[in-house]
């Protein structure tokens, strides 16, 4: 029997589960995977790396055109290159945490990389699980399912700091909560759930229960297509 494609969308804030729960999905599906944000860390990177002022918008917005950012869509190796250059480490450093919020928040960063997000989801012959902070109300608003994944920010903290060795959790958690302030107040297409987006707290769930979650919902929707 011929499967339909599939779009998901996973939207929510930092430590929710979304990479994890993506990640795993698309592979159990056999479905492509793209981290959104992982794409704004690497604009950001460049920024960094090129001695643009992060605190001017504008700044920012000249040369927001000029990096190349190529996702690799692989659920089991995902990857992500700046010219040419593998960032995937580089990207998940404090000074790049610290900043990515305040470049995200550029208009013409967004329209850049939204755009990218779309051709990478229409090019997915098999369906892709998009994961980040807007593409249910923006980068694809008539994705096929839509979830939004919440946890107290007690277990968002104890989440990242485990992954960050030696971190404090006060200040992890203090890190966090900025973080999602300034995302959920821009003004372009600030994190936030969908209408129609199923949401799923987290806190109490292992993953592997989040992961059957998301698996029987996409399930349901092909069944019903
Ligand atoms: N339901 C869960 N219970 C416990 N730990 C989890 C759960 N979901 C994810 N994690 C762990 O929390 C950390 C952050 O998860 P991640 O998927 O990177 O979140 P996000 O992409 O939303 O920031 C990872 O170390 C991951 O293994
Ligand atoms: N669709 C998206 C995804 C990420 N982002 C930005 O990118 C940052 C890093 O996203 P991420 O998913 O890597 O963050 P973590 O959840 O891994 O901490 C977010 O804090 C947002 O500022 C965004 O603006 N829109």
């Amino acid at each position: 029997m011929e499967r339909a494609t599939v779009i998901v969308a996973i939207d929510g804030p930092s430590g929710t589960g979304k990479s994890s729960t993506s990640k795993a999905v698309a592979a159990q599906l056999g479905l492509s995977y793209l981290d959104t944000g992982a794409q704004y860390r690497a604009i950001t990177w460049w920024m960094v790396s090129n001695g643009i002022d992060i605190e001017d918008p504008s700044a920012i917005a000249a040369v927001a055109g000029k990096p190349e950012i190529v996702s690799g869509t692989d659920p089991s190796g995902p990857t992500i290159t700046v010219d040419g250059t593998d960032v995937a480490g580089p990207i998940r450093t404090q000074e790049v945490t610290s900043k990515v919020s305040a470049v995200s928040a550029v208009p013409e960063v967004r329209a850049r990389i939204t755009e990218l997000q779309r051709s990478i989801a229409s090019g997915a012959e098999n369906g892709i699980v998009v994961e980040g902070r807007d593409i249910g109300t923006t980068v694809l608003p008539d994705a096929d399912l839509k979830i939004f994944l919440t946890a107290s920010p007690e277990a968002r903290a104890a989440r990242r700091s485990g992954e960050l060795k030696g971190s404090d959790v006060q200040a992890t958690r203090e890190a966090l909560l900025k973080r999602d302030a300034a995302d959920s107040s821009r003004k372009t297409s600030p994190l936030a759930k969908a209408d129609d987006a199923v949401e799923v707290d987290t806190s109490d769930l292992t993953l592997q229960q989040v992961i059957e979650c998301v698996v029987t919902l996409v399930e349901e929707k092909r069944a019903g297509k």
